[in-house]
């Protein structure tokens, strides 16, 4: 049905009429032709010769024809195809001169394309040239004015002068042509582009990539500018500010970046083409800082590592900015002579009546309000330690003393102690001489001891003033209130509201709800919500502000206490608080106080037993000082040590006693101790709980001793270099007393629980109240039920008595001991 010719495809389409079949060449081109087809059958054969080709051969040769055609109709149909194939000969030479003809066109377009690319390339490169020429120059009047830019123009172009393999467009001109030539140019710079994108690396990302992207649209917008400007011949450039950055030995980037007046993004750029990956956050040394800075044009100077606590020393307030503050006050006093119901006293007088419910939140510290309208900020935290904690870290907060005395007792150990403090710190007394409701009240008496310790009362002519009160029935509080108004008057203490906030850390706790929480006296400025600040080595944003009504204040100002959240960490008492400008200045200082208060602990290192130092002494000529730590049980023995020590000595060794209290053995002490390498020597007092695992952390020495000269005796060993035989006490047991019994024949038992090791009949036991020693000897009797045995193991309850003690309480703590002669050798 079909007539094909090699090269040629034939094929029906599907819409084509029978008889008419679509030829279909190359290059798309078709043709229809039209064929004719026979239903009718003829029967009767004839013969007819066959000329031509295969197709006209079949059909001529009478043995392959069809059968019923005629040779009439064979031959019409050879002429037919002969016809055909001649056409097609003829189509065949037709095409191929128009293939011929084509190909020539294309090479002749090829060619035309090719001179006229060659023409853009040479007239864009010498655009490009131009312009960077322009550029050039630009940077060149740049660079020369650069006296007082502002920084932003100047952190932009930071980064293109790093990367000059892409250079920006210069103006709106250039940049149109440079799109143009882009656009036409594609084997050139588009595969140039192409290249980039595909293979991005870090450096390009930086310099010519998105970021740089972003920012070539601001330079040139910049730019624009510029040129605008120079167009209308006003001052062309934008001064740059050459800073004096102040460096110390390590800084936070945003802090860096912040001292430049530069963009943090920028420096964080520049640091990165350094090769450090680092974050705003991050600190860094001073010496890259210090190539970041000249890379930024600025000027570097050198700061030592302390300097950075320069932000908060503070500008010295003008005496016009000054205003009148209430005075803090902080009683103290001998044990039982009654601080802690004056206190509350006061406070249940002048604060609860004020308050709804009455309900008084306990944040260390309150303020009352006198009858004559005096507002008085009172520490809420009694006693002498608190008043020296706070001290020995730098705050110095109470501006007047209350001496509490008992008028039924005398002027005693801890009296004339929280005298020396008071006298110590310079700060005014004003004597309570309490409980003269009582039958036995002399107040007479107090004055007249006072006088034995240099502190003259007004009645005795003297210039201390003095006020008879009575805790229990509120007798005199007024006047008492009264005579702290007065004095405070006299002190005429003042502060500037205005400033940033500064004050002293009264208590802190980690609060289970609140987290870390800070009860503060601030001393000057005011605190307010949103403030940052650094408290020792510790900082934060104030979230909250508590008051001593446990309600939410904005802010608080000069002497006024209040509680602080938003702390990252719980700080010490006594730490100061200050507000800074950033939190990197507060995180930085925090930052620095920390690692120079672990330098100091390392650098102490673990010369801190007796033998280390001696052996430290003997070998290293320098060490010319024995350091120690004395703590008592009064202030009596304390100044007996203390002076003991003061004559040992000799003039290649001397003792110094760096720190003498009374009462328990703490954690600062302990600290204290470590960071200078001291031992603590504990007269009849122990440490607590916690000082004794840090002491074992930290291989402090804590050495106990009942006897002066026991204690001299060592530390003059230790001197000289000779250690005689020790008797060295083993600690073998500690009971807690549960309750007290009264024994007919045996007097008060102690009905304990042994909490550590044994309990030994045979053993030396001690009495322990409030970690300081009460009593020292043997026991009479240790029974478990109603035996009579000799060792109580740990977790045990017995009944302990003292041989000819009985002055024995609930809560108190035995320590049972054993003595053991220790040959001393020296490594
Ligand atoms: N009669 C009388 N008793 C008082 C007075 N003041 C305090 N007391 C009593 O004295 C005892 C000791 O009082 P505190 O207030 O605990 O004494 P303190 O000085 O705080 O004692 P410490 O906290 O142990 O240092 C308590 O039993 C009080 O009731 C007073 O003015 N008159």
């Amino acid at each position: 049905m079909s007539d094909t010719d090699g090269k040629k495809t034939l094929g029906l389409r599907g819409g084509a009429r029978p008889g008419n079949v679509k030829q279909s060449f190359s290059h798309g081109r078709t043709k229809n032709v039209v064929v004719e087809t026979k239903r009718k059958r003829v029967v009767v054969p004839k013969t007819g010769a066959s000329k031509g080709g295969a197709s006209g051969a079949s059909l001529g040769d009478p043995a392959k024809r069809p059968a019923g055609i005629t040779d009439a109709e064979m031959e019409r149909r050879l002429k037919a195809v002969q016809a055909a194939r001649s056409r097609e000969v003829e189509e065949a030479a037709a095409r191929e001169a128009e293939e011929k003809a084509r190909a020539e066109d294309r090479e002749r377009r090829r060619a035309e394309q090719e001179a006229k690319e060659q023409e853009e390339r040479d007239r864009e490169e010498s655009l490009k040239a131009k312009a960077e020429e322009e550029e050039r120059k630009l940077r060149e009047a740049e660079a020369a004015a650069q006296a007082a830019a502002a920084p932003a123009p100047a952190a932009a172009e930071q980064p293109q002068r790093a990367a000059p393999s892409r250079p920006a467009p210069q103006d709106a001109t250039a940049r149109k042509k440079d799109r143009d030539a882009d656009q036409r140019n594609n084997r050139n710079k588009g595969a140039d582009d192409g290249r980039r994108s595909g293979k991005l690396t870090l450096n390009q990302a930086l310099s010519g990539g998105e970021g740089g992207r972003q920012r070539s649209m601001a330079a040139m917008k910049r730019k624009q500018e510029r040129a605008r400007q120079k167009a209308m011949g006003g001052s062309v450039e934008r001064e740059k500010v050459t800073r004096t950055v102040n460096l110390p030995e390590a800084i936070v980037v945003s802090e860096l970046a912040n001292r430049m007046a530069e963009r943090v993004g920028d420096v964080v750029k520049s640091l990165m083409q350094m090769g450090m990956m680092v974050t705003q956050n991050q600190t860094i040394d001073a010496d890259t800082a210090e190539l970041i800075i000249e890379e930024f044009g600025h000027t570097v100077n050198r700061v030592s590592d302390a300097d950075v606590e320069q932000v908060i020393h503070e500008v010295e307030d003008k005496p016009e900015d000054l205003q009148p503050r209430p005075p803090v006050i902080t009683i103290m006093g001998h044990v039982d002579h009654g601080k802690t119901s004056l206190l509350d006293a006061i406070r249940n007088a002048k604060v609860v009546a004020g308050e709804a419910g009455g309900i008084t939140q306990h944040i260390g510290a309150y303020q009352v309000v006198t009858d004559t309208g005096a507002v008085l900020s009172f520490l809420d935290t009694p006693g002498h330690a608190a008043f020296t904690s706070m001290r020995s870290r730098g705050a110095q907060v109470t501006d007047i003393v209350v001496l509490v005395v008992a008028a039924d007792d005398a002027v005693m150990p801890q009296t004339v102690e929280a005298i020396n403090h008071a006298k110590a710190a310079k700060v005014p007394m004003i004597v309570a001489i309490n409980k003269i409701d009582k039958p036995g009240a002399n107040p007479d008496k107090v004055r007249t001891d006072l006088l034995q310790h240099e502190v003259i009362v007004e009645k005795m002519s003297g210039e201390v003033q003095d006020v008879e009160v009575s805790a229990i029935n509120g007798d005199g509080l007024d006047d008492l209130l009264e005579a702290i108004a007065l004095q405070s008057e006299l002190l005429e203490l003042k502060a500037n509201p205005n400033r940033a906030a500064q004050g002293a850390v009264i208590e802190a706790q980690l609060d289970v709800g609140r987290g870390p929480v800070a009860t503060v006296l601030i001393q000057n400025g005011t605190l307010r919500q949103g403030d940052i600040f650094v408290v020792g080595e510790q900082y934060g944003k104030v979230r909250a502000l508590i008051n001593d009504k446990g309600e939410r204040i904005k802010e608080a100002g000069p002497s006024v206490p209040v509680e602080v959240l938003g702390l990252n960490g719980t700080p010490e008492a006594g730490d100061v608080l200050n507000v800074t400008s950033t939190e990197a200045q507060a995180r930085e200082i925090a930052e620095y106080r920390e690692k120079a208060a672990k330098d100091k602990r390392a650098a102490a290192g673990a010369a801190t037993t007796l033998e280390q130092l001696m052996a430290n002494a003997k070998e290293n000529e320098n060490v010319s000082e024995l350091p120690i730590l004395v703590k008592a049980d009064v202030q009596g023995s304390a100044e007996a040590i203390v002076q003991a020590m003061e004559k040992i000595g000799n003039d290649e060794v001397r003792v110094r006693v760096l720190h003498s209290g009374v009462g328990a053995i703490t954690e600062t002490d302990v600290g204290l101790a470590e960071a200078s390498g001291a031992p603590i020597m504990g007269f009849n007092v122990r440490a607590n709980a916690s000082a004794r695992n840090t002491a074992n952390q930290k291989g402090v020495e804590i050495r106990y001793y009942s006897v002066i000269y026991d204690l001299v005796d060592d530390v003059k060993a230790a001197a000289s270099g000779l250690l005689s035989n020790e008797i060295k006490e083993n600690f073998i047991g500690y009971a807690n007393i549960k309750e007290v019994f009264k024994v007919t024949g045996i007097g008060k038992v102690a009905g304990c629980l042994v909490t550590e090791g044994v309990a030994r009949r045979s053993a030396g036991v001690r009495l322990l109240r409030d970690n300081v020693v009460v009593h020292e000897g043997t026991l009479k009797t240790l029974k478990r039920f109603k035996d009579e045995v000799s060792d109580v193991q740990s977790g045990q309850e017995c009944g302990m008595a003292f041989e000819n003690y009985d002055d024995i309480r609930e809560g108190d703590v035995i320590e049972i001991f054993e003595r053991e002669e220790v040959t001393r050798t020296l490594a």
